[in-house]
């Protein structure tokens, strides 16, 4: 493997060729994943072409990191601030991986009056698949408790194509219309704005596109899924997405909202989400 550290779009970041063939590119700013491209060459995370690399705003598209809160769910800036701030790259990572990290700052602690380290662990285990863990510490003397969410956006060529499977049962808020229910679609199509809070089920998604099939594992420390598409009406009010950018990505989440968890000084805890793009291992009853 070799880990490069490059410049995209201007920022700083560091390119990860893993042994498997996959490609990772992580932005220092948010420790954000901004592309995996896969070892059969498919990239597999939106990046909007109209992304803002300023450094300071969050970048629209990749993997962004929220962190200690979920949207706008406490008074903190929206999704939290671990988006919004510089990380910095861990050397010494195992095989095929990225690690970066975020400690408590004097700007953090201006807003959240917390001591925390966060490591954010991007590997590839096998051709094909990848993994980010987020590992949460509280390096203070105190208790505190987090929401967060791994919000990936992953790439999909035409979302007219795609159906979302897994779902099925699990208990739902449509934050859209502020309706709560349980899921009875057994696949989930798109086209409109969609943005639901599903309770985690025990298995993998899976996001089925014309092109292949991406699995969607998560933690048992992310108990919610957040499906999001912002549809056509609100993509034309983001000023970082293209007016199509919402049919070539659907963000699927792994989240820990609605009971923020609890840390004890010294205590830990890991949130990961494992993307797995092996269609030829998939079948149809699996
Ligand atoms: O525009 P952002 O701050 O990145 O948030 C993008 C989206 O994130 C999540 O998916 C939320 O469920 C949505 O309500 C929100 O609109």
């Amino acid at each position: 493997m070799s880990l490069r550290e490059i410049t995209a779009q201007g920022q700083p970041a560091v390119e990860l060729s893993a042994t498997t063939g996959d490609q990772v590119t992580v932005a220092v700013h948010g420790g954000h994943v901004l592309s995996w491209r896969s070892a059969d060459g498919a990239e597999r995370l939106y990046l909007s072409p109209k992304a803002v690399f300023d450094g300071r705003a969050a970048i629209r598209g990749g993997v962004p990191v929220c962190f200690p809160q979920f949207n706008q769910r406490g008074p903190l800036v929206k999704h939290g601030f671990a988006r919004n701030l510089p990380w910095q790259v861990i050397p010494d990572a195992a095989a095929d991986t990225v690690i970066l990290g975020l400690t408590a700052s004097d700007e953090t602690l201006a807003v959240w009056p917390e001591h925390f380290q966060l490591r954010l662990s991007v590997h590839v285990p096998e051709a094909n698949v990848l993994r980010i863990d987020l590992q949460v510490r509280n390096t203070g003397t105190s208790p505190w408790s987090f929401t967060a969410a791994l919000h990936s956006y992953l790439q999909v060529d035409d979302l007219a194509d795609v159906q979302l499977q897994g779902l099925q049962g699990a208990a739902r808020w449509d934050a859209v219309r502020d309706e709560r229910s349980t899921e009875g679609r057994e696949v989930l199509r798109f086209g409109e704005e969609f943005d639901s809070v599903y309770a985690a089920p025990a298995h993998p998604l899976v996001l089925r596109a014309a092109s292949g099939e991406l699995r969607v594992t998560a933690s048992p420390t992310c108990p919610e899924t957040v499906v999001w598409n912002p549809g056509p009406a609100l993509c034309a009010r983001l000023a970082d997405m293209p007016a199509d950018g919402w049919r070539h990505m659907l963000c699927v989440e792994a989240a820990a909202i609605d009971t923020p968890v609890e840390l004890a000084p010294g205590s830990e805890v890991g949130l990961w989400q494992q993307l797995d793009a092996r269609p030829s291992s998939f079948s149809s009853t699996s």
